[in-house]
């Protein structure tokens, strides 16, 4: 079975959470998009979407699954997206297509967040996956010392910018016992709109493709 499969499989026993009717809220990467074109197969069913990325929008709309503004949409019963790592504990590090903050907002709007991955991306301790760390243009070499002093080696993604106009921090090096502690205190940074950990509110359910089925850690 190879990474692919683990992923179809994890976004594949996703569905079982998505509402019989209603808004849900989508992911990005490359889990996400396999969950979206799985969630066309029953787009009847859904009034529409609320997308976490511009890539994600559009690939919602290819599909023909209207796209909705958060704005619009009030609570999303369920949020569907992959990660970057996990742990047991269901908390994580996403952001590895720089989508991080529109994930973050949108799971905070929504009851439940079923994330999908396969089995690889589980970790004991999180920290190997760089940590992406989206920050104000003008802050970056201000937050890249705070973040030097804090023990990591914080690497600007070179020419990538957020759907929001930002640039993003990785942050190698870290071993990160206490996911909670860290995401707030780089929240606390002046210039950091957010982190990619995912720990204060991590998944709901953690859904992970093994090579003898789907795993599930809620
Ligand atoms: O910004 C990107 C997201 O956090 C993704 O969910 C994460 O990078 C995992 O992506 P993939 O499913 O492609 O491994």
């Amino acid at each position: 079975m190879t990474q692919d499969d683990m992923k179809k499989a994890a976004a594949e026993a996703a569905l079982e959470f998505v509402p019989k009717s209603g808004i849900i809220g989508v992911g990005t990467g490359s889990t996400a998009n396999y969950f979206i074109d799985l969630l066309a197969t029953i787009k009847g069913r859904l009034d529409g979407a609320v997308a976490s990325s511009v890539a994600t929008a559009e690939r919602l709309k290819r599909h023909g699954i209207p796209v909705v503004d958060l704005n619009e949409a009030g609570t999303l019963a369920v949020y569907v997206d992959g990660a970057d790592e996990a742990t047991v504990h269901r908390a994580l590090i996403k952001g590895g297509g720089g989508a991080l903050t529109r994930e973050k907002i949108v799971a905070a709007a929504s009851r439940s967040f079923v994330c999908i991955a396969d089995e690889g991306k589980l970790v004991e301790v999180l920290g190997r996956f760089p940590l992406p760390v989206e920050v104000i243009p003008m802050a970056r070499s201000l937050v890249a010392r705070e973040i030097t002093a804090l023990g990591g080696e914080p690497v600007l993604r070179q020419g990538f910018t957020t759907d929001n106009g930002n640039v993003i921090l990785d942050v190698h090096g870290l071993k990160i016992l206490d996911p909670v502690a860290l995401e707030e205190r780089l929240n606390q940074m002046v210039g950091v709109v957010t982190n990619g950990l995912f720990a204060r509110r991590g998944a709901d359910v953690l859904l992970l493709g093994t090579a003898n089925g789907v795993r599930r850690l809620s």
